[in-house]
């Protein structure tokens, strides 16, 4: 399977009042194409570092970041991020939130006619057509995490970036988005990379959960390949005892392996 993205030989240094700070030491990985790559450690480890290195959103110290064999210098569209607390502009409608993403990429290859079919059809995605014209205030939050999944689909992303998006949602509107997530993945083919701290989250979800080593200096530890058929149903994979054996062994990592010093 061909590689999206290549990340060799990255560290990450601080620099803060009490002196250098490592975050990430000599991280190297791929992420191949269609596929779902989660991102698990503990709290601290450095998730967020990396997932902003490949998002463009910060440079590393040393080694290099490749998108589709070409250095990342800066965020692109072809990297779309969704945030645990969607980031939404207040003032905007749900449609004019993802409308914003649309114009930036779309201003000169699609008609006006052709982004606002565009708008609705990735509200439609997500199951949001008939709030398009309220504003994030109004929405709960997992209608606004819906808005932020459309807005980062509709750029139509080679990779779609997700920093704990379903955090801050309790269980049942978490278990929705997550199927939600998978359909759509499946339909699109798209390439995900997702922080998580939920190991049942990152089993479901995943081809392959990279788990993190504890900071500081934290580097991959180890990649466990998650073998389970799609389309997944949690349903049945609560009875499975492939899904515990996984299971089991991220929890190994974690809590035997990686016993967190807090
Ligand atoms: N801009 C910064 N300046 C200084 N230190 C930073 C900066 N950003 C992150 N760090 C430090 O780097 C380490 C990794 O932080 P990061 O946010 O990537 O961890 P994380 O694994 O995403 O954590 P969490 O799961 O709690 O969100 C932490 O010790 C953090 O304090």
């Amino acid at each position: 399977m061909q590689n999206i993205i290549q990340v060799q030989n990255v560290s990450q240094r601080f620099h803060s009042a009490e002196g250098e700070f490592l975050a990430l030491d000599n991280v190297s990985f791929n992420v191949r194409a269609g596929e779902t790559l989660s991102l698990i450690g503990h709290s601290g480890c450095g998730k967020s570092t990396l997932l902003n290195l490949i998002a463009g959103l910060t440079l590393p110290s040393d080694g290099v970041l490749l998108c589709d064999n070409r250095e990342i210098a800066g965020p692109g569209p072809e990297r779309a991020m969704v945030f645990q607390n969607h980031s939404l502009l207040p003032w905007l409608t749900a449609q004019e939130n993802v409308a914003l993403a649309v114009d930036q990429v779309f201003q000169h290859s699609m008609s006006r006619a052709e982004r606002q079919a565009w708008i609705e059809h990735n509200l439609a995605r997500v199951q949001m057509s008939h709030a398009a014209h309220k504003r994030p205030a109004e929405l709960s939050g997992g209608m606004k995490q819906r808005v932020g999944i459309a807005r980062a689909l509709a750029m139509k992303p080679r990779v779609l970036l997700m920093d704990e998006p379903f955090g801050a949602l309790d269980a049942l509107t978490r278990a929705h988005l997550q199927d939600s997530v998978m359909r759509i993945q499946q339909e699109l083919n798209t390439t995900i990379v997702l922080i998580t701290h939920d190991v049942d989250e990152a089993v479901l979800l995943s081809d392959r959960v990279l788990m993190m080593t504890n900071g500081p200096a934290a580097t991959l530890g180890e990649i466990l390949t998650v073998d389970l058929p799609r389309p997944r149903s949690r349903v049945a994979l609560a009875d499975d005892a492939r899904y515990h054996h996984l299971r089991q062994q991220i929890l190994h990592f974690l809590y035997e392996k990686q016993r967190h010093a807090a």
